[in-house]
């Protein structure tokens, strides 16, 4: 009989070692205080177990994307993140944090107080019903693009390229750094 190999990992141990992956977040605001929407959704993230935000962009007010004639202009702001979070905990966390600022789901596109979207989350591809990663829209979306390339130049979309890249075929006209407004967290 051989003895037990003292270096050996048990079953439990094992399934408990989560890969940390690095997460990309947008939040927008369109609705109420904008300012305040954004900065009580970093600190919400700044409290979730197992993630630790690494980076935040400047705030930048964007033209909406989409919506209806008139629609309210947006403050998005990107995030960076490390965590050891599964894709469908992100996002059920992302929806619990729309809800705490009086998200209500109208149509797509639609004025909100707060949008927190998952663009990506390390290499993971994903199409599922309610989840798809990386976020479907984000190489086309220049206020995703451009806050993100602030804070992190040689940033990818796995499936899409780098950003910088993308974001030269892009129009970047209504996204404007709005350097006077900072993010109490
Ligand atoms: N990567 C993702 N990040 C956030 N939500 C996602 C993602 N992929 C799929 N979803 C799903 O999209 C649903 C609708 O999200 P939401 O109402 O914020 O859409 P939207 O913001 O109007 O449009 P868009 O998806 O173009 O940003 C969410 O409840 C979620 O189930
Ligand atoms: N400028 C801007 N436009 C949008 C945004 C957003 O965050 N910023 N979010 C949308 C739905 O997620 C639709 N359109």
């Amino acid at each position: 009989m051989t003895s037990p190999n003292p270096f050996a990992i048990d079953a439990d141990t094992l399934s408990g070692m989560k890969p940390i992956r690095q997460v990309v977040l947008c939040l927008g605001s369109s609705l109420g205080d904008r300012q305040a929407n954004l900065s009580g959704a970093i600190k919400a993230l700044e409290d979730t177990p197992d993630l630790r935000v690494v980076d935040i962009s400047s705030v930048y007010e964007t033209s909406p994307v989409g919506g209806s004639e008139g629609d309210p202009d947006f403050l998005n702001v990107v995030v960076i993140a490390d965590t050891a979070m599964q894709s469908r905990t992100l996002l059920e966390r992302g929806i619990a944090i729309e809800d705490a600022f009086g998200r209500t789901r109208e149509e797509r596109n639609a004025p909100r107080t707060l949008d927190v979207d998952l663009i990506v989350v390390g290499n993971e591809e994903l199409d599922s019903e309610d989840l798809t990663i990386p976020h479907p829209r984000a190489h086309e979306r220049a206020f995703v693009l451009v806050p993100w390339l602030e804070i992190e130049p040689a940033g990818t979309i796995p499936g899409h390229g780098a950003i910088g890249d993308l974001l030269a075929d892009l129009d970047t006209s209504g996204v404007v750094r709005r350097d006077d407004l900072e993010l109490e967290h």
